[in-house]
Formats: C-alpha cells, structure tokens, sequence
C-alpha cells in the first residue's frame, strides 16, 4: 500500500523529498525546484516584485487630472494633486501624486531622481506630439486615448515600469521562445488579425523603420516620427498583451532607418524605454557610448543586441563570431547574431559555436543565431531563444528565410524532434454537461502545426487506473485534469505513478506541492542528473498507440522520461487578479476567500500568497497549515468577527500594507447553490466603511472574483457577479480564469504561447 502524501505542515524545505512513491514506507517526490526548466517558481519569486520604492508623481495635461485617480487605483495607492514636483516629500511616499504638466516642466529637470519617479501622462486626442521637453525629461511616459481607454495596457505598463512584474526572467526559463517580426507600414492594419497572428509568439516585434508615416498627396516621410511611432506603438500595446520588441533596424541591415546620424537611433531607443517597452533592439554597430547609455538606462526594458551579417562571408568558426558575440554581451541581456551563408554545413557550424559559447561563457546572456536565406532556415528550427518568425498574414517577411511558428513545428515534426503525441483532457463523471473543449485544442495545434492528437477522456468515478492508463504510453504527452485531482487522491496509487522515478513517484512543482491539487500533467525528458523514470510496462513499438485503445500491455514512457505534476489554476487566479491591477496593489492588503473545502481554496490561497497580500480571512474550510506558515490567516466563525474586519479602521497606508485595511479581495470558490451567502459578504464588504477614509484608498474599487463556473447556466438568481458590481467592486469571473489557465496549460504541455485573446476568440464566448 502507498503510504499518503505526508501533512502540508511538514514540507520539506525545496530539494528535499516528500513521500508518494512506493519504494519506502515514506517514498520521494522530485520536487520541482532541482528541475532545470521553468517553473511556476520563477514567477512567483522572479516574475513578482516590489518594484521601485520612490514615490510616483504623475503629470498630468490641460483637464486630465482624472488619470492620476486611475493611476493611483491601478497601483492600489491613494492619491492627491499637488502644486509641484518640489512639494512631494518624504511623507508621500506612498502616494500617487498628480502635478501637472505645465507646472511639472519648470522643475523637472532638478527633480530628486532618489525619492520620486515621473510619469508623463499624455492623451494623443490634445494633440501629439506631448510637449517635447517634458518628453526629454521624464521618466517614463504614457500615451493614452480617452475614446478607447484600455486600463490593461495602462496596467502593464505601471507592472513593468515600476518593476512588479519581469516578463523577461519567465521567458528566459522557458524551453523555446519566438517572436513575431510585424513589417506593416502602419500598425492599424495588424489590429484585425492580431489574435491569430500571434498565435505562438512570446513577443512581437514592431520595425520601426518600416512604418510609414504619410505627409499627404500619397507621401510618406524617410523616417517616422517619433510622434507617429508613440501613437503606433500605443495601438499595438492596447491590443496584445504580448511583450513587444523595439527595433529600427539600419540600411545595412535589411532596414530603413539611415546611418548618418548614430543619435538619432538613442533618440528613438531611449524614448522606446521611457514607453516602457520590454525589449529594445539596439544594433551592435552603434558608438559603444550609446550602447552603454542605453544599457546603463534601461530600467525594466531589455536589451536584445543585434548584429546581422548580409556579406555572404560570414564564418561562425572563426575569431570575428567569438569577438562579435564578447563585444555584443558587454551591453546585452539577450545576444542576436545572424549571418547570410552559402552552404548547409554553415548551419552545423552556427551549432558547434551555440553550443562552444555555451561551454565556454556560461554566465553570458542567452544567444538568440539564426542564419538567413532558404539556407539557413534549418538554423531557425534549432535555435530556441527568441527565434524570429513570420505569417502568412503579414504583408512581407522581416528578412530572407524566415519561417512561421507552423512551419517549424512542422520541420521538427519531420525530422523526429517533435514526435507525435497523445495529449488527453482528463474530466470526470461530473463534468459531462461541460462544453467539450477537444475542438479549442484542435485548432489550436492545427495553427501552431503541431503533430499532436488531444482527446477528452473520462475517467472513472474511483481509482487511478483509467489515468494511469492513458498516462502509461510511449506517445504519452500530456494532460489536464478537469476537475483537478488532489495529491492525497494521486498518491493512493500502487502502479505505474508510484513506479515512476525508480519507486519515487512523479516531480511535483511547488504550485502542485503546496496546493496539493494536479491539474496539468506534464511529460519531460530528465536531466541526467535525476534518475529516469522506470516504466511499469515493457517498452513496445515507437509509433502509433491509438487514443482510446490503450492496454496496459502497451509500451509506457521511454526511459529517459518523467512526470511533473503540476497546478496551473493560480497562474489562471493571479493572472486574472492583475489584468487590471498592477501587483502593488494587493501587496499587503486584507482578501476573504470562500470555498467548502481546502482543496478549493487552495490555488486561490497560492495567488494570494504570491502576490503577498498581509492577511486572508476564511469562510467555510480549515486552512491548511503550508499556508498558514507564510499567510496571516483568520478564520471568519461568527457575525461579529465579519463585523470587525469589515469596521477595522486603517489609519494611514502603513496598516493597509501589514493587511489591518478591511477586505480588499474577495475570492469565493462556493457554488451556485451558496449564492446567497456570497452575495450577503460581498455586499458587507462592498461599499468601503464610513472612517476608513484615512486609508486614502477610497478610489479602488474593490476586487470580487467569483471561481464558481456559471457557464451554461444562463445569469443566475442573486448572481454574486452582479450584485459585487453594483457594490463598487471591480468581479471577475470563472470565464477568466479558465481562459488565463488555459494559456498556461499549453504553455505547460506543449510550450507554446497562445495569447489570452485568441483563447476568448477560438473558443467562442459559450465556451466559458
Ligand atoms: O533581428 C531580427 C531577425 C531578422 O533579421 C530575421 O532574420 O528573422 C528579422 C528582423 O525583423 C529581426 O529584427
């Protein structure tokens, strides 16, 4: 008999083992932390910061100082208007302050740079370009449009400038990264199609110098002008949350932008940071004085050095390649090197440098080589750090050779290393009503190209043997448990789950170990240093196990192959909480959470804890003790108690950050048939308390995210969405977070990026 998941309380410290297998009385689980490859924790510990400290000043235009009210919400700040950069002091350290722009201009160039940082805050429709000296001057800016006003783009934007939130650290743990390369002459024409264009990109690429700028009479000016770049790169920014890369690539380089004048591409690429965009292209050629300044000044921007090789002579074993790459990391956080070749072996060539820079300078940034023309497309389907890719709905590729997402996948599927897959949506009984998802996930891998075959499965009310079944195969790729299954439920297993990892049992990450609920299943090859997983069944033939026709004769996972059990409904809960909200403001801050069980509570508690909120108020589970470790948690057990957490008065933002303000999160995990007893906490909780106005938080709308799937359902009596609304909140539902979960399963179980958007659109609003 397996011995039980031992008690959460005590969990070993990472990189210890916890019992599931079945070699022991007590038997080790991997535990994700060892793993080499992403996981949930670079996020939670990497992707999520504090940020900068300073106090943000805002300025503001003629009749706008309403966006500094919506600013300091964003940050979960309260905010005052003041007569000048000068007058902040200490004591508004943690406040949102507005001045504005007129005002602003005089000062800010002898601003104290250690106690505030400025944001300009500019809406195109007063007319572009923003005053250029503040331009100049400031810290960072934001262009707005008050007709379309995205409070998403403004959210990252603040996550990203502040420092909150790093895209580039979860990027980089990931096993492959593409970015799109967009070529259009103006940005509007990509809006219609940017769901699907983006399908599989970790970023996008806007050119720059391939913008168009129309002067009249069927002109175009030789560059576009900054102002003209802002408004473009705001309308992409407004439309895709992917992290956008900033390039004006020169004449030299299969650009546009002239070479004459090296300052006017710091201009450009300076100006590129204070947008706050996540990577900036800066071109190797360039004075190493403006390399280094950009460097030196990029704040959360990352710079992607570039140097592209078009004189057919290029050699990559040679000195020039190795002094090119040491030259280009001196200033880099991602190193782009590519080469126009003439014969196949190149490619071969371009390997053994990856792989001698690798070796040789381990603690360089990544190297990101391709080589171009039809050549070089093998290099494109082995390189896997931010590998440039294009689609057929782009007006031209970006550069000779370039390949879509689809067609390298496809190229890998040929030659054998991305071998066709049997993925599976694990459901149970209960779920049979649900909207079957097989479709979503069909057209998914058929826009990625991807070889793989997906099947729903239902498995059996009891036992594990229908699961380790499906698991147990050569073609095993993959699954999502829906409903997730609890650890304590796995690690009943006697066969091939306890078989794994010579008698250990699966890896589990640390989402998965805490939580104590799997609902993602990933496949991965071990590293050599971790033991290989033992299959419970003879190995059999390579190919062909059909979906559904699976006996427990066939073959089970190649040798050199685990199991990582891993949760990925928080990432769905926390990307969800921070559509709208930057991270700072749930820092500190006081969350109910509502659910029958701890296992329903529990990847909500794992968010909460992630975005460090100071205290969690519970209704209806006992929480378990892992989390009671890191959280202050305080059980609601009488009318009183709700009474007091309701009227607590937080003087002053000091006690809203040690989580003394009332609620300012409510999650409730409840079903519909406890609607009621939402709705009544909700609406105490709604309308903030007379007196906590000294909390200076009465701008923010409160946070409602109801977890209960309503889907099908039609609008529910005493809907708790509904009635949070019309209490002030800002609800969210199960829709999002699914949609923000699936993005995160098939990063999970086939690496690929599919933006949130296309998930709402290729699988149609009745889906969720
Ligand atoms: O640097 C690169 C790579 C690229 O030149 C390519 O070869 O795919 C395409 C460019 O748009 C991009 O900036």
């Amino acid at each position: 008999m397996m011995a039980a998941v031992q008690p959460l309380e005590s969990l070993p410290a990472p990189g210890q083992r916890q019992s599931f297998g079945r070699n022991h009385i007590a038997m080790d689980i991997d535990i994700e932390t060892r793993a080499p490859r992403a996981s949930h924790e670079m996020t939670i510990r990497g992707g999520l910061q504090q940020g900068d400290a300073r106090t943000v000043v805002i300025m503001y235009g003629p009749g706008q100082e309403q966006i500094v009210a919506v600013f300091a919400e964003v940050l979960g700040k309260p905010y005052r208007l003041k007569g000048g950069i000068r007058d902040v002091t200490r004591d508004d350290q943690d406040w949102v302050i507005g001045v504005s722009a007129e005002s602003a201009k005089a000062e800010i160039a002898s601003r104290n740079r250690g106690l505030v940082v400025t944001i300009n805050a500019h809406c195109t429709t007063l007319g572009m370009p923003p005053d250029i000296y503040l331009s100049a001057q400031t810290d960072y800016e934001w262009l707005y449009t008050e007709a379309s006003f995205f409070r998403r783009d403004l959210t990252r934007f603040v996550s990203h400038t502040l420092g909150q939130l790093s895209h580039h650290e979860t990027l980089m743990a990931k096993p492959r990264t593409y970015f799109i390369s967009t070529t259009f002459p103006d940005v509007h024409a990509a809006l219609p199609n940017i769901d699907i264009l983006t399908v599989g990109s970790d970023a996008v690429e806007i050119r720059v110098d391939l913008l168009k700028e129309p002067l009249g009479n069927g002109r175009f000016s030789e560059i576009p002008s900054l102002s003209y770049v802002g408004e473009q790169l705001m309308l992409l920014r407004q439309r895709t949350e992917l992290p956008i890369i900033f390039t004006t690539r020169c004449t030299k380089e299969n650009g546009r932008f002239p070479m004459d004048n090296p300052d006017l591409f710091y201009e450009y690429l300076y100006r590129a940071i204070q947008w706050g965009v996540e990577y900036i292209d800066v071109e190797l050629w360039l004075p190493e004085t403006i390399r280094r300044r950009l460097y030196e000044q990029r704040g959360s921007s990352r710079i992607m050095s570039a140097f592209h090789d078009f004189s057919g002579t290029f050699k990559w074993p040679s000195q020039r390649a190795e002094s090119i790459f040491l030259q280009s990391r001196r200033y880099a956080d991602i190193v782009k090197m590519i080469a126009i070749i003439n014969d196949h072996n190149e490619n071969f060539e371009l390997e053994y440098f990856r792989s001698k820079i690798k070796a040789e300078y381990p603690d360089s940034p990544p190297l990101s080589a391709v080589n171009m023309g039809e050549t070089g497309q093998f290099s494109r389907t082995l390189n896997k750090v931010f590998t440039p890719i294009t689609h057929p709905l782009l007006p031209i590729i970006a550069a000779p050779g370039q390949m879509s997402a689809a067609e390298i996948n496809q190229a890998l599927a040929l030659v054998g290393q991305l071998p066709k897959k049997n993925i599976y949506g694990i459901t149970s009984p209960s779920m049979r009503s649900a909207i079957p998802q097989a479709p979503f996930y069909e057209k998914c891998f058929n826009e990625l190209g991807l070889p793989h075959h997906f099947a729903v499965v239902e498995r059996q009310p009891k036992g594990l043997a229908s699961i380790e079944t499906w698991c147990n195969q050569r073609n095993f790729g993959g699954a999502y448990l829906n409903p997730a299954m609890s650890l304590t439920n796995l690690a009943t297993s006697k066969g091939f789950f306890a078989s794994l990892n010579n008698g250990n049992g699966p890896v589990l990450s640390e989402a998965a170990r805490l939580i104590g609920m799997v609902d993602t299943i990933v496949v991965r090859p071990a590293t050599s240093s971790s033991s290989a997983s033992t299959p419970s069944s003879p190995p059999r033939q390579q190919n062909g196990d059909s979906v559904g026709a699976i006996s427990s004769t066939q073959s089970g996972l190649p040798p050199n192959t685990s199991l990582v059990f891993d949760n990925a409904s928080w990432k769905g809960i926390l990307s969800t909480l921070t559509r709208d909200l930057a991270p700072s403001a749930y820092f500190g801050c006081a969350a109910v959470v509502l659910a029958s069980s701890a296992d329903d509570a529990a990847s909500a508690l794992f968010a909460l804890k992630a975005l460090k909120v100071g205290k969690v108020y519970t209704v209806g589970f006992k929480t378990p003790p892992a989390f009671a470790k890191d959280l202050l948690i305080e059980p609601f057990n009488s009318l009183e108690s709700i009474q007091r957490a309701r009227t607590v008065n937080a003087n002053g933002t000091e006690s809203i950050r040690a989580g003394a303000g009332s609620p300012f999160v409510v999650v409730s995990a409840l079903g519909p048939e406890k609607s009621n007893l939402v709705g009544m906490l909700v609406r105490l909780f709604g309308s903030p308390p007379r007196g906590e106005a000294g909390a200076g938080r009465e701008n923010s709308r409160r946070v409602f995210l109801d977890l209960a799937d309503g889907s099908g359902h039609g609008p529910r009596k005493g809907d708790p969405g509904l009635i949070a609304e019309q209490c002030g909140f800002a609800a969210y539902g199960a829709a999002d977070v699914t949609a923000f979960t699936t993005v995160e399963t098939l990063r999970l179980l086939v690496g690929q990026n599919v933006p949130y958007s296309f998930v709402r659109l290729a699988s149609g609003r009745q889906f969720f």
